[in-house]
């Protein structure tokens, strides 16, 4: 019985709930930081028609070009390859370095959750026009890159459930096998659900979205109340999008656990 305790510690010992919800308070900070970059930018709805940008041969918008060149450069040095990051393009080229040895922590059924797609739509639909200001300063591939930033780190976040639900499985196989066998959607989600933790993480990134994002002067004072990003719309991002995919994440990996 020890030996097998201490053999399964062995492999586990750097993932725990409370390193996994650090990982997911430090994201927190490039979440944000990224935010205020993009806010830096007014709308420049250009960025996202198909029509204005015609570069040939291909068919997108500036941002969907900008997104396919850097993965598929990022690609190139084995970026996607580490299991906490999700590429938006199809078809990228293989890694040109020799691959990093990654803990198998997580389950293979993992490889297959992306929701990419559902982050992107989100990202564009519903949280740009809540962050930015109307207009066009011309700053075109300056705010495509910053919203590659945002989706990159809002991804990564998001996909950190993965982590975070191989943990609460470990440390509870039987309840959540319970769950998993009956292929049980909402017993998993209340499973993994902690309300107070949630709250606590909403009244955080709008503490930070405070901190990070307030005028700095010399003069007594300081900040008058205006901040970069919105810290009310930061803690809405995390209670409305940013928590609910990561549960999702969450319950979409242990439906698989046990494959
Ligand atoms: O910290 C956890 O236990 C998580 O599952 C992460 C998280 C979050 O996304 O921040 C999601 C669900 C929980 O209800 C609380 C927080």
């Amino acid at each position: 019985k020890f030996m097998e305790k201490a053999a399964s510690n062995s492999t586990t010992n750097e993932w725990t709930l409370g390193t996994v919800r650090d990982s997911l308070i430090r994201q927190e900070d490039t979440i944000i930081f990224g935010l205020i970059e993009r806010a830096k930018f007014p709308m420049n709805s250009v960025v996202y028609d198909q029509s204005f940008a015609r570069i040939p041969g291909f068919g997108g918008s500036l941002v969907q070009y900008i997104v396919q060149e850097t993965e598929a450069l990022h690609a190139k040095l084995g970026r996607y390859e580490s299991p906490e990051e999700h590429p938006f393009s199809d078809n990228l080229p293989p890694s040109l370095i020799r691959s990093h040895n990654y803990s198998q922590f997580l389950h293979p059924a993992a490889n297959n959750i992306n929701i990419n797609k559902k982050i992107w739509d989100i990202y564009f639909n519903q949280l740009l026009p809540l962050f930015t200001v109307e207009g066009e300063d011309g700053n075109y591939a300056s705010t495509a890159a910053s919203d590659l930033e945002c989706l990159q780190a809002l991804s990564r976040r998001i996909h950190y459930g993965k982590f975070v639900a191989e943990v609460k499985y470990r440390d509870a196989p039987k309840d959540y096998g319970h769950a998993i066998q009956a292929q049980d959607r909402d017993a998993l989600m209340k499973l993994l659900t902690f309300k107070s933790v949630e709250e606590m993480v909403k009244k955080r990134v709008e503490k930070k979205a405070m901190l990070f994002g307030q005028e700095v002067s010399l003069e007594n004072g300081g900040s008058k109340g205006k901040y970069k990003v919105d810290p009310s719309l930061v803690s809405r991002l995390y209670g409305e999008w940013v928590m609910p995919l990561t549960k999702l994440v969450q319950v979409e990996y242990l439906l698989r656990r046990l494959d």
